[in-house]
Formats: structure tokens, sequence, C-alpha cells
């Protein structure tokens, strides 16, 4: 998962911020196995923090590498701007590719100082020149009165933030962070991905995020690419994500659904939880129908579907219910606000909330299980 070695764009101070990062039609496999990526194209815009979505082994921290200059790819090219540099007949090495790179260990050398940390990757500059760098680097993420101590002395969130001055400071067009979140506590990890955010926004650097956490990818990226099996299955917004998945699998990946299998007659879908529009899909095709779990509203006197409460668990602001509802072979599960229901109450209605339901063609068992 994990790329151990932090290395740093060396040199490349002066080179000015927010290129264009771009895959065209990139596969890849390793020499020892299955294919990794399969025909990738996309492009991380100037200036935008792009995720790279995924479960784990959908092959995005490859696509890093393959940018960074680590691995190289079988077929296609990566293009920085205009400029070729990696192809059937380039191969820039990472040094020369103005690329930068955080990884989810921080990587930092405990025998050197914070500021000596940071001045790493400056080798190109004079030593007090790159002093200068590394202090204003230290700045940027509010460590400077930290520069002569040593990373021991540092929280997680600290030394993510150093990792962060060290891969900014030669000024890289592009920053590859690759699950940099994952090794800090989840209280911590809210406030460091924030400043974190902010931090990429002041320095207008183009970022390339990696993370296999939904929420992550919709808390900071402007867009948002979902890999499957090393194919890139959607790129959008969070909120195009959210609401147009183009199938199951990525609904599935952004929220918890109950899914119901189903045959389109006369242009809609019979569920235990009632008919729902077909969309798109022809007549007698195969569906499955996706309810969220967050689309349900909740009565005790009255509503569309019957159903019998089998459990509930107290989550604070929602409740988690199981359901079981005449005509279903699995219990219906559903998050609603805590207060809706009567403690020990047991059979109640609902109403499903038509935003709430998403309706694809069915996908074979392999191709939708993949997802798990
Ligand atoms: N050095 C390697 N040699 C052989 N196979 C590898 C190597 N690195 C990764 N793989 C395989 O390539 C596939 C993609 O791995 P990759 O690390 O790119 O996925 P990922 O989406 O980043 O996963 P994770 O979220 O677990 O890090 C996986 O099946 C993995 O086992």
């Amino acid at each position: 998962m994990d790329i151990k070695k932090q290395s740093s764009a060396r040199g490349t101070a002066g080179v000015s911020f927010a290129a264009r990062l771009s895959f065209q039609n990139i596969s890849h496999s390793y020499a020892s196995g299955a294919q990794t990526l399969r025909d990738v194209s996309l492009c991380a815009e100037p200036g935008e923090v792009l995720c790279l979505l995924g479960p784990s082994g959908s092959g995005k921290t490859t696509l890093l590498r393959i940018a960074a200059g680590i691995e190289a790819q079988r077929s296609g090219r990566v293009f920085l701007n205009e400029r070729e540099i990696a192809g059937p007949d380039v191969f820039l090495p990472p040094e020369k590719r103005s690329i930068g790179l955080v990884f989810q260990d921080f990587a930092l050398f405990p025998h050197l100082t914070i500021l000596d940390n940071v001045r790493f990757g400056l080798t190109a500059l004079s030593g007090e020149e790159a002093q200068k760098e590394a202090m204003i680097a230290l700045e940027r993420v509010g460590l400077e009165g930290y520069a002569n101590a040593y990373p021991h002395v540092l929280s997680g969130g600290e030394q993510q933030r150093v990792a962060l001055a060290r891969a900014l400071a030669p000024r890289p067009a592009v920053l590859l962070m690759d699950e940099p979140f994952s090794g800090l506590d989840s209280r911590l990890k809210d406030s460091v991905r924030a400043e974190t955010l902010a931090i990429l926004r002041q320095s207008r650097a183009t970022a390339v995020v990696v993370t296999h956490d939904a929420e992550e990818a919709m808390r900071m990226g402007d867009r948002i690419a979902l890999l499957k099996g090393g194919e890139l299955v959607q790129v959008g917004t969070a909120e195009e994500l959210y609401h147009r998945p183009a199938d199951l699998f990525v609904a599935g990946f952004f929220s918890e659904i109950n899914e119901f299998d189903g045959q389109v007659h006369a242009g809609s879908v019979e569920t235990p939880l009632g008919r729902f529009p077909a969309g798109g899909l022809e007549e007698g095709a195969d569906a499955t129908v996706a309810v969220r779990l967050s689309g349900f509203q909740v009565d005790q006197e009255r509503g569309s579907v019957p159903a019998r409460v089998v459990s509930r668990r107290f989550l604070g602001v929602v409740e988690f219910l199981e359901l079981a509802i005449p005509g279903a072979d699995r219990h219906v599960r559903a998050r609603v606000r805590c207060g809706q229901l009567q403690p020990g109450v047991r059979d109640i209605w609902l109403n499903v909330v038509p935003t709430d339901v998403l309706v694809f063609a069915r996908q074979s068992f392999e191709t939708s299980r993949e997802s798990a």
C-alpha cells in the first residue's frame, strides 16, 4: 500500500505551482502477476485537489508511483502540462519531475532536526538559500518554532505537517499524497486534514490524494476518481458521485444501502418497499434497487410500508434499526433520527424518500461483490 521511502522533488525550487497532471490510457502489471491498472485516463487540473478513492488493491498507490516515476507503466503516457514525463519513448527520473510526495508514515529522519528534514529535498540550492526556503515552508505549516527540535518531540499531526513542509519546500508542480492521514488517530485526523487542505489551497499546488475512505475523499477532494480492480469507474465532484453514481458499486461506496433485485415492468421495479421508476432501463431488464439507510421516514401511526422492529441500536444523533418487512427475505436496515420512535415499539410504518432510491441494471455476482 505505502511507499516506504519518501523521495522529494529535488532541485525544483522556482518551478511554478499548479500544473496539470494527466494520465493517458495507463495500463500496468507488476512482474509477478495480474494486471494492476487497465486503460486509466485521468487528469488533475491545475490547483485542484483530486482524490483517488477505491478499495484495497484497486491500484491507487500504483497510479501514484507511476506519476512519481518510481514505477513504469506498461503502456500509456503521463503528462505534466504539455510535457510528456513518461511514455513509450520517455521516462523522466523522479528527481526531474517536479513532483512532491507525502506518505502515510511521514518518513522523517529521526536523527535530523526538523529544519534539516525540510531542507533534505533542497539539494540544488546553496546552504543559505536552502535554509531560507525550508524556514518559509515550516512557517507555512506553522512549525517554525520547532526548527531546531527533533521529530520525536512532535505529535503525529505535527510530524505530518513537517512531511508536508518537506514536500512543499522545493515548490513542486504537483503534490502526491498516499493515505497521508491514516497514521493519525481519528480525533487528530479531522484537524490535520483541515489544516493540510488550507495549506494546499494557500500554496495553490495541484494535489492528488489517495484514500480508501469515501468521507475523507468528500471532505478533501475538489473531484474524486473512483477506482475498482484497476479500472476507473467514475470521476466527478462528491455531489455527482453521491447523487448520480454510475453503478451499484459507486452507490455502495458512498453510502450504506439495502439492495433488492427485481425486473422492470411498465417502467418500474417492484420491491417489498414499493414500486420505483426504472429510469432508462428496458422493459424486462434485471434490475437492482438500492435504498440508502438514511432514506426512511418512520411513524408509529401511518405510512406506506408496514415494518416490525427486530433490533434497535442507539448511535447518538441517529439510531440504527433492523426491520422485518413483508415480502423481504432479509432484514431492511435503516438509520433514523433518535426520538422519532417510542422505546419498546414493535410495529411501525415506513415511508421511503424517493431521492434515496437508486435503480441500476443488475450486475453479475462477481462484479458487484468486488466492492466488498
Ligand atoms: N510491488 C508489488 N509487486 C507485486 N504486486 C504488487 C506490488 N505492489 C502492489 N501490488 C499489487 O497490485 C495491486 C494494486 O496495489 P496498489 O497498492 O496499487 O493498490 P491500492 O489501491 O493502493 O491498495 P491499498 O489501499 O491497499 O494501498 C494489488 O493487488 C497489490 O497486491
